[in-house]
């Protein structure tokens, strides 16, 4: 670490992803690194816990949203990871999908896109055909909010006009593009893409088509376990292996570009080769703080990641304002915490000492901001040069 203290990376997940992402895997290497990860209590106020260098979080909601807002207007040196308004936008399967047809990259091989879709409010303009005759069948129905219920995951594969019947707006309809039966999944965390494959769904012909009835409902494919596909005739015969994956720098800059478009650190985005062509890809999908503990070498990304934040915020720190400061670090046993306080705190003293432009610390396992106080355990002073 760029100084002494350790870096503190607070967390505040729902409890299914904290036992997914927080392994004792991650916890370990971090904590070798000098980070530790501490869970944020989300029955108590933020402000009132801490210090922290960065909080991770994956949670919804207005009384969420006041807690990082006031807790970043009383630290303005700590990372939020990632800010609320930019993690919205991937509420919405259409403004999530929008950065991507404003991302210009250069590649003389390959290109890139969105599928042809539309936005649907009612059942009325859904019957009617006319509205939507750019779309082909067949296409996929997906919920228009994709806020992680179990809900926004549930779409349909639809056939037919029969297989509208079944459709609730508001959905977004999207053209089912054949891809393979494989979808490649990119990983990003701040500067660090990585791409994987998982099976998806089957190609669909245009002479199974004219079979097929109405509609197919499906939820997190992807997602599915060995186990459950094999069970399905209807995964069966893919295979992963023979598949080959996108160009890695074509990838990495296309995940640059929504990493800057989308301001976030932290997703993945979901990306399909369209068979008709070969060398066009397609992002179908865009999710906030995804699975990474099924990323190969996940602890080591997210580790360096979080060590990078501690660093860059420590640095922010001691340049604010154009002001150089000093720090006093010290992690204090009796006598060192009295030495410390003497010598840094303003109160009462009257010989000549550089201006305390903040006192942080820890005191009886919470925060201190200053004054004399004997349980002070550790005590970061930040002093004008
Ligand atoms: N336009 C499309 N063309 C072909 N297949 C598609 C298309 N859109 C979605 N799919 C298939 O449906 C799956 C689910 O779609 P999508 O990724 O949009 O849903 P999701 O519930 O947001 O998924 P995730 O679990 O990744 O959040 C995809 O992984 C892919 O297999
Ligand atoms: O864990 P969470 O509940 O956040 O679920 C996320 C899930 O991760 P998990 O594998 O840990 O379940 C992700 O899987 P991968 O893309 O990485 O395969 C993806 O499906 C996201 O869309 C989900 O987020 P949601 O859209 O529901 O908010
Ligand atoms: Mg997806
Ligand atoms: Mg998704």
């Amino acid at each position: 670490m760029a100084d002494d203290r350790r870096g503190v990376v607070g967390y505040a997940l729902l409890p299914k992803k904290q036992q997914s992402f927080i392994q004792d895997s991650l916890v370990s290497l971090c904590k070798s690194k000098g980070v530790d990860l501490v869970k944020i209590d989300q029955e108590r106020r933020l402000t009132d816990q801490g210090p922290f260098d960065c909080v991770l979080h994956k949670l919804d909601g207005e009384h969420w949203r006041k807690q990082l807002e006031e807790f970043q207007t009383q630290n303005p040196n700590s990372t939020i990871i990632d800010s609320p308004a930019s993690i919205e936008r991937l509420h919405n399967r259409i403004s999530m999908l929008q950065v991507v047809s404003e991302l210009k990259i250069e590649s003389e091989t390959d290109t890139f896109g969105i599928p042809k879709q539309i936005v649907i409010y009612d059942k009325e303009t859904l019957f009617d055909r006319q509205s939507w005759e750019f779309l082909k069948y067949p296409v996929v129905a997906k919920p228009l909010i994709a806020d992680g219920s179990a809900k926004s995951h549930k779409m349909a594969l639809v056939f037919n006009n029969e297989g509208l019947n079944k459709l609730k707006p508001p959905i977004v309809l999207q053209e089912f593009v054949n891809h393979g039966g494989v979808i490649f999944k990119v990983y990003v965390v701040g500067e660090f893409v990585k791409c994987v494959k998982r099976k998806s769904l089957p190609d669909v012909s245009e002479e199974k088509l004219e079979s097929l009835e109405g509609s197919l409902s499906f939820s997190q494919v992807s997602n599915l376990t060995s186990d459950e596909r094999n069970d399905d005739k209807y995964y069966k015969l893919m295979d992963l292996e023979d598949t080959e994956l996108p160009p890695q720098s074509f990838i990495t800059d296309i995940a640059r570009g929504l990493r800057r478009g989308l301001k976030l650190n932290l997703f993945n985005f979901d990306v399909i080769r369209d068979a008709r062509i070969g060398n066009r890809y397609l992002v179908i999908d865009i999710n906030y703080f995804p699975g990474y503990a099924k990323m190969p070498g996940y602890e080591t990304a997210l580790t360096d990641f979080f060590c990078d934040l501690v660093r860059k915020s420590r640095s922010e720190e001691k340049e604010k304002d154009g002001i150089h400061m000093r720090q006093l670090v010290c992690n204090c046993d009796v006598e060192v915490r009295k030495i410390a306080i003497n010598t840094c705190c303003n109160d009462g003293e009257e010989q000549e000492k550089p201006p305390i432009l903040q006192v942080g610390g820890r005191r009886r396992g919470k925060r201190y901001r200053g004054g004399r106080n004997r349980f002070v355990t550790s005590l970061v002073v930040v002093l004008a040069s």
